[in-house]
């Protein structure tokens, strides 16, 4: 798909995250597919998803704008940590390349610069996933095409809100013009609203649509005394 034409049909809608990590009972290509499908059919507009086999069977299967990304590991910067990570998330077929843009050290030693540089090689566009503005403001500095606030809460070892980061969206799209995903902890509708409120480009949702099983966590929770 050609790049206008994907940002163009991801542009104020709702991506769904379709990811299950080993030993979820849904892990594996077969229920991502079907969850992307199911995404596409309720109205989603771009699926992102993790893992060459999982992109590989939803890209043969799906239409949708796709965001790719390798998790590996998952302590410090393991979301497609290095460019032969990067180059291979591409080969998939996925339009984006999400790739961890925090300042902290990488893996190999690489510089965020030759990973976006192996995204761009394979033609495909390159997604920050940030914690902070500062983040943000460094990763298009080093070429990304688009934010996402995929990290916020999750480095430094601060407690995690329970919420979105509306206001890290709102202050990465007060100061830049790439366009701005929303993403991490979007649990409702009416908070994916005020994401885009806030100046997201287009929200991402994970967990409360894809994650059978903590959804299942939160409402048994609430019914114990
Ligand atoms: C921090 C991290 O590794 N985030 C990952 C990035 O791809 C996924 O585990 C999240 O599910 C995704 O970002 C969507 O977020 P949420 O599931 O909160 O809607």
């Amino acid at each position: 798909m050609p790049v206008r034409t994907i940002l163009d049909a991801l542009r104020g809608g709702l991506v769904v995250s379709c990811q299950a990590p080993p030993g979820d009972p849904l892990h594996g290509p077969r229920f991502m597919t079907a969850m992307a499908l199911a995404a596409a059919n309720g109205g989603a507009v771009g699926i992102r998803a993790e893992g060459i086999d999982d992109l590989r069977a939803i890209r043969a299967e799906v239409e949708l704008p796709l965001i790719g990304l390798w998790k590996v590991g998952r302590e410090g910067v393991y979301i497609t940590p290095t460019p032969e990570h990067a180059a291979a998330v591409a080969a998939t077929g996925a339009d984006i390349v999400a790739v961890d843009a925090t300042r902290r050290p990488r893996p190999g030693g690489h510089a965020l610069e030759e990973v976006i540089g192996a995204v761009h090689a394979s033609g495909r566009l390159a997604m920050a996933d940030v914690a902070d503005l500062d983040d943000a403001l460094a990763s298009l500095d080093a070429g990304a095409d688009v934010v996402s606030t995929t990290l916020s809460g999750y480095v430094g070892g601060a407690p995690r809100p329970d919420g979105p980061d509306l206001g890290l969206v709102a202050r990465i799209a007060d100061r830049v013009s790439a366009p701005v995903f929303a993403e991490g902890r979007v649990s409702t509708p009416d908070q994916a609203r005020r994401a885009l409120d806030a100046g997201a480009f287009a929200v991402v949702v994970g967990t409360a649509i894809t994650a059978p099983g903590a959804i299942t966590t939160a409402f048994a929770r609430a019914l114990r005394p």
